[in-house]
């Protein structure tokens, strides 16, 4: 029995990654189910067995009187904001002017959800929270779990935390506002606002329903210290540890690919099946990111360019 009970929780952590960090499901999610449901019966009749990183425990039962705080360990910054090609290339320009030629950039998509914080101890899901004010934010661990895009365990037992947002697809948003209609409620205004209203929910049970994803984009504290020598690498670094990052990343040499990449997204942002609103766009290597440094509030090697509202 507990080797069958071992034998599911790898098979479904491994479904799992193929599903939402490869974009390659291996199995049908009919299948998926049907062994979660063998763990989930194999589990009830053996409690000694159950794992505290097992599938089945993404919902938990309690319903929270309130929302711990939580410091971060570093600080949650924000980032600058650029409105146009003029800004972009002041935002350049100055880059230029402090470290020479010899850099590149990473640009992503900046997703219309609510920032997170997640923590591992020796590869194990432990917190998660929100960004509150940038230092202290609140433990919405109970409800992160219930997101299946955040792994419980990682493909390695490494103790780190990680940055991300947290959004509602837009699909699961209509359904939502759909099913809301239907009973009289009040509706979400947009996915963000509905991503938010989600995960301040006090029972885990609600945040389950509201079928949410996540990308991750970032480890907190620097990333030189993972022998890592820029974003473009910790970002392939996350997904093979087991973390769903947004694909449409791009590598861009020069300011002129990344108006390019905003020319693009601009026209295809439509047709993504998750809300945006706007473009990150940061230098690549830790070494540049190190000589630019941070203002008192915003990294000076990122900015976010803004959609026209
Ligand atoms: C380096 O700091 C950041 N990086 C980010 N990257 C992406 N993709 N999206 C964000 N919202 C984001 N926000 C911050 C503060």
């Amino acid at each position: 029995i507990e080797q069958r009970i071992a034998e599911l929780n790898t098979l479904l952590h491994e479904y799992g990654y193929a599903y939402y960090v490869l974009d390659k499901p291996v199995v049908e999610d009919s299948v998926y189910d049907q062994l979660l449901h063998e763990l989930i019966a194999l589990e009830e009749a053996n409690p000694e067995f159950i794992y505290p990183d097992s599938p089945t425990q993404r919902v938990g039962g309690m319903v929270l009187e309130g929302f711990k705080k939580v410091t971060h360990e570093t600080a949650m910054l924000s980032l600058s904001n650029a409105f146009n090609e003029e800004d972009l290339r002041d935002f350049d320009r100055k880059i230029e002017q402090a470290i020479g030629k010899n850099y590149s950039y990473v640009c992503e998509l900046k997703i219309d959800g609510l920032a997170i914080s997640l923590r591992y101890e020796n590869g194990v899901f432990v917190q998660g929270a929100t960004r509150g004010d940038g230092t202290v934010g609140e433990d919405i661990t109970a409800n992160l779990k219930t997101i299946r895009a955040i792994p419980l365990r990682l493909n390695e037992p490494v103790t780190l935390e990680v940055r991300g947002e947290a959004y509602m697809p837009k699909k699961s948003f209509e359904n939502l506002n759909k099913r809301r209609a239907e009973k009289g409620e009040e509706l979400f205004a947009n996915p963000r606002n509905a991503a938010a209203g989600s995960l301040r929910q006090l029972d885990p049970k609600i945040a389950a329903s509201r079928n949410l994803s996540t990308f991750i984009y970032a480890v907190g504290g620097d990333g030189e210290s993972y022998g890592i020598d820029g974003h473009w690498e910790m970002l392939k670094y996350l997904e093979e540890l087991g973390f769903p990052s947004n694909k449409e990343r791009e590598y861009c040499e020069t300011i002129d690919d990344v108006l390019a990449f905003i020319e693009k997204w601009t026209e295809a942002r439509p047709n993504l099946s998750y809300e945006i609103d706007g473009i990150v766009i940061k230098v690549n290597r830790y070494a540049h990111q190190d000589e630019l440094g941070f203002t008192a509030k915003s990294p000076r090697w990122a900015i976010a360019y803004k959609f026209p509202a």
